[in-house]
């Protein structure tokens, strides 16, 4: 294998460095139509959070991309960072090669957009190692031929989101913290887009309505439908504040004002159901990182 990494490489700024993947919610959603092709289009705010997946690029000695562990369940060739890497291959012809080491945190089918914040990751900060100095839009470009949620990842702020969630504006919104159930039932995205009783033709809505409280989210009746587990969730998320689905589910989440409120929530939820605490973002660590920088 081609997993030669000799010291004066690692010392190269970046490799070898841990770059963050964070997740992301979405803090309403609503499907306002759908495309020939059949994608959805919605308006959604994402917004980002500090629960993160941990990358790291090692450099290898020749053209190969590869895995450093294969994620249990996902052949390697179809891992979003893998195919993300061979994306920039070969757009870019570049024959560099790396191996990527995911330390993954974030739920798989969770609604919490891993697999394609890692896949932005990898763009953004192979783009930098290998010197192929793509713009930010060309790797938005590229993004969302591997998933509707990688643009949001690369533009790095929290976002209105329309088109098919590749039409981005950057928001300011108040960094609450949040508590996130992860119910225990891995939720298909595909299948709720194809399921005959989502709503398709909700009215668009303004940013003032999402502000005044407008937080529906379309796919909500779908997926606690075929999802028992997700009521359940939400009901037990309900005790302690407004709970809401992201995404097409599993994740459900609420906001709260204060760190203690927060934390009292995911102490009493703790027993009883998987919780994650974390808190809002208007920026992405990844550009927190990246405007430190060691790049
Ligand atoms: C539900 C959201 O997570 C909200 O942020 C996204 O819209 C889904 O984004 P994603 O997981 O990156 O989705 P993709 O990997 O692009 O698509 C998965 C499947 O969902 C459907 N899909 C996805 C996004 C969209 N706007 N309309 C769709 O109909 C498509 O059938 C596609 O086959
Ligand atoms: N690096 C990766 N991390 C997670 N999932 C990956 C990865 N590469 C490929 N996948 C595949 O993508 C699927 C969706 O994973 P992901 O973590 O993005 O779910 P999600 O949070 O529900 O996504 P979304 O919110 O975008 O619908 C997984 O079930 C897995 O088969």
């Amino acid at each position: 294998m081609g997993f030669v990494v000799t010291e004066v490489q690692e010392q190269v700024a970046g490799w070898g460095e841990k770059w963050p993947a964070p997740a992301k919610l979405n803090l309403m959603l609503r499907i306002t139509g759908r495309r020939p092709d059949g994608y959805h289009l919605l308006q959604t705010v994402f917004q980002i959070i500090d629960l993160c997946d941990w990358i790291t690029f090692h450099p290898v000695e020749d053209g190969l991309v590869f895995l450093h562990d294969p994620i249990p369940g996902v052949p390697e060739q179809d891992d979003l960072t893998i195919r993300a890497a061979n994306l920039l291959k070969q757009y870019t012809g570049c024959l560099l090669g790396v191996c990527i080491e995911v330390e993954k945190n974030l739920p798989m089918g969770g609604g919490l957009g891993g697999g394609s914040s890692d896949a932005a990751t990898t763009l953004v900060v192979l783009n930098k190692l290998w010197g192929l100095k793509l713009p930010l839009e060309k790797l938005m470009e590229l993004g969302l031929l591997l998933g509707a949620d990688v643009p949001v990842f690369v533009y790095g702020y929290t976002a209105w989101g329309e088109g098919i969630g590749e039409e981005l504006k950057p928001i300011t919104i108040p960094e609450q913290w949040v508590v996130v159930i992860k119910p225990d039932c891995h939720v298909n995205t595909k299948q709720i887009f194809l399921a005959e009783q989502l709503t398709r033709d909700s009215k668009p809505i303004t940013m003032r309505d999402f502000i005044a409280g407008d937080w529906r989210n379309d796919c909500l009746p779908v997926v606690s439908n075929l999802y028992k587990a997700v009521g359940e969730a939400l009901d037990a998320l309900s005790q302690y504040a407004d709970a809401r689905l992201t995404g097409t589910g599993a994740c459900v989440f609420a906001q709260f004002n204060s760190e203690e409120s927060a934390r009292e929530a995911f102490s009493a939820l703790s027993p009883n159901w998987s919780v994650y605490l974390a808190r809002g973002l208007n920026r992405s660590p990844l550009y927190e990182k990246l405007e430190q920088g060691s790049v």
